[in-house]
């Protein structure tokens, strides 16, 4: 096999950590599922919760497209955190001047700005509240109503979870729990992931609500495990927590890695974009080989 040397960029969001590899000068295309993993490695490699890739877009209306890799490999349609720190990413490195990026991710386009105050704005689009569409197969789960919404009775090994189910472009189970610290996140969270009722796994959402306007988060994370903080994860927790009755917007989301900001108005539409303000920043770059 022949050797690859990349340069790349380790950055975080709120603790979330990823590398970041700029493919509109480097060729990235050789590279494979076991390689991704490898870099992501704690010990092996650089060490990431996931990897970014930065390309041409193949749609007119973006400046860019990012891809999203799990640190096991899999490609995955959508990452909060990590949309905060590809608009930071592209305006260092001076590939773009623009204070608001359109970006291509999956199938939606997402507009991100940066903020005076270092932070980054995220248009995170509406959420996706058809269990088809998320998906989520509903069908011989226990419900009930509550608030706007409807939560479904997941049935785990150890007992049984309500849950909502919201995709943010990817898929929230998310659950409310009186103590997220002592909350099951690993055991239960890692079961939840590959819960037969989630076709393409899921990430699993532990929320304790402190008041209508603040929540603490934990998240394990489909194919990358509990992380110090999840965008996505948060949006979904605080559309959830809204739908309920038990939130308003904005929310106050303390995660273990920082605080994320969320605003929904979906009180008035359920169409309403869901707006995340969060920290992105750059830790180190270097080089590596792969072979
Ligand atoms: N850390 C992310 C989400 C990354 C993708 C996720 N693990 C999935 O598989 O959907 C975020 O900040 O949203």
């Amino acid at each position: 096999m022949t050797k690859l040397t990349l340069r790349f960029t380790k950055m975080h969001g709120a603790g979330n950590d990823f590398i970041v590899l700029d493919g509109l000068s480097q060729d990235l295309s050789q590279i494979t599922k076991e390689q991704w993993v490898k870099l992501a490695h704690r010990q092996f490699g650089i060490g990431a919760d996931q990897i970014l890739l930065v390309e041409k877009p193949t749609v007119p209306n973006a400046e860019f497209r990012y891809r999203i890799f799990n640190s096991d490999g899999s490609e995955v349609e959508q990452c909060g955190n990590g949309s905060r720190c590809f608009v930071r990413f592209v305006r260092e490195k001076g590939l773009t001047s623009n204070k608001t990026v359109k970006v291509q991710v999956a199938h939606t386009i997402l507009s991100l700005t940066e903020t005076h105050d270092g932070q980054v704005v995220v248009n995170m689009g509406a959420p996706i509240l058809t269990p088809a569409d998320i998906p989520f197969m509903d069908a011989g789960l226990n419900s009930k109503k509550e608030g706007s919404t409807t939560l479904y009775e997941l049935p785990l090994s150890n007992g049984s979870a309500w849950i909502s189910a919201v995709s943010m472009g990817n898929p929230h189970a998310v659950q409310i729990v009186s103590d997220v610290d002592s909350a099951p996140v690993t055991t239960a969270g890692a079961e939840i992931e590959k819960h037969a009722a989630f076709p393409k796994k899921v990430n699993a959402g532990f929320l304790q609500i402190l008041n209508r306007n603040e929540i603490k988060l934990r998240v394990f994370e489909r194919g990358s495990g509990e992380t110090l903080a999840c965008g996505t994860g948060a949006c979904a927790a605080v559309v959830s927590g809204i739908l309920r009755g038990q939130l308003d917007s904005p929310v106050l989301v303390h995660t273990r890695g920082g605080d994320l900001s969320i605003e929904w108005d979906g009180k008035t539409s359920l169409q309403s974009d869901v707006m995340m303000t969060g920290p992105a920043v750059t830790v180190f770059e270097g080089v590596v080989t792969l072979e």
